[in-house]
């Protein structure tokens, strides 16, 4: 699907851009496209990658005309450009509404204007029974891109959009925060030990996006399974694999943040399909002649089966641990104390 093919990542510069970029640059593809504000982080990715396969793209999926640019005669996007801290959003809402809902708008209604075949769209577990403002950007973000794939399918185009958990160590999360905070000698700061959290990789955010790049027909949205943990057992779990003995503040929950995430609501869980690592919510594509439905209509009962960090898999603190291990962040972080024991010794 790749060869000879043009593909356009929106909020390109990010952790996702990075990882897919690199896997995407494994194959024969032709360009990649990487389409962001800022043109700092798009000057050191070019260097970082140093492949002329990879183009950048400077302008905001606020701007129609700057998405214009990017997407001509591109095959495939990915749009993972949006605001994602939940405490931010809280604070300015409509920076939200600009760029999550009708930034996507943009980008969608670009995608079919340059008769783009497919377009993945990256949503959070956020957006499941959202009570936050960037949830509640991200679900419209979501019901923009299944109503657009109604009139996107006659076109032979596929809509698609993902949905995970937290990505272990992205950019302005609480690993490399609690890093720093131990690096830093100060106390790390849990806003409540009993939250819970999906932890995946940043690979499993990749393999996710390019299992729906292969296999999604238009409207679906695609799932990660997930194991969970709770935020004061990933504290420890950092705490111990740095030796460190920095003290444990409980701050509080912060703007507009959830206890638990839900990755499937009851109703989606109801007509999900489940397959090996991922699940499926297919689109609804009636029209709105319910009337015609109403003699074959369906009438399974209500099943109370969502799909929450709460009841998810616990992770133990050991294989936080190992999943942690995995990350350069933490390695990094681990040989530089080793090297401050050794140089105190
Ligand atoms: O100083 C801190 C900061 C955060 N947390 C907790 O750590 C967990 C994770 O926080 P964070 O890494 O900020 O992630 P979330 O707020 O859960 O949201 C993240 O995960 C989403 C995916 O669900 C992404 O879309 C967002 O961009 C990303 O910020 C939460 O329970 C926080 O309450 C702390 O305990 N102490």
């Amino acid at each position: 699907m790749l060869a000879d093919r043009t593909i356009a990542i929106t909020g390109g510069t990010g952790s996702f851009g990075h990882a897919v970029a690199k896997r995407l640059l494994q194959s024969d593809i032709k360009e990649i496209r990487i389409f962001s504000r800022d043109e700092k982080k798009q000057d050191d990715m070019r260097k970082h990658f140093g492949d002329r396969r990879l183009k950048f793209f400077i302008g905001d999926v606020r701007d129609s005309l700057s998405l214009k640019e990017v997407f001509y005669d591109a095959d495939y996007v990915f749009h993972a450009a949006a605001l994602k801290q939940v405490p931010s959003c809280e604070i300015f809402p409509m920076e939200a509404v600009k760029t999550n809902i009708i930034g996507t708008e943009n980008v969608l209604n670009a995608a079919i204007e340059n008769k783009v075949k497919k377009v993945i769209c990256l949503s959070t577990d956020k957006a499941t029974y959202p009570i936050n403002a960037m949830g509640i950007s991200k679900a419209m973000m979501e019901k923009l891109a299944v109503a657009k794939s109604r009139h996107a399918s006659s076109k032979n185009m596929v809509i698609g959009c993902t949905r995970f958990g937290n990505v272990m160590a992205s950019r302005g999360s609480v690993i490399p925060l609690f890093i720093e905070q131990i690096k830093a000698g100060r106390a790390i700061t849990v806003t409540h030990p009993d939250m819970t959290r999906f932890m995946m990789s940043l690979e499993d955010a990749v393999d996710l996006v390019l299992f729906a790049f292969t296999h999604a027909q238009t409207g679906d949205i695609l799932i990660n399974k997930s194991p969970a943990c709770t935020v004061g057992d990933l504290a420890t779990a950092i705490k111990d694999l740095l030796k460190a003995s920095n003290d444990i503040v409980v701050t509080g929950v912060r703007h507009g943040e959830k206890w638990h995430e839900k990755l499937l609501t009851n109703e989606e869980s109801m007509i999900a399909e489940e397959l090996d690592r991922f699940y499926r919510i297919p689109a609804d594509h009636r029209d709105l002649s319910y009337s015609n439905d109403y003699v074959s209509g369906d009438r399974r009962p209500y099943l109370d089966s969502e799909y929450s960090s709460s009841s998810a898999r616990r992770l133990q603190i050991s294989e936080i641990k190992n999943k942690l291990l995995a990350l350069d962040c933490i390695q990094e972080a681990i040989g530089q104390r080793g090297e401050e024991v050794s140089l105190n010794t």
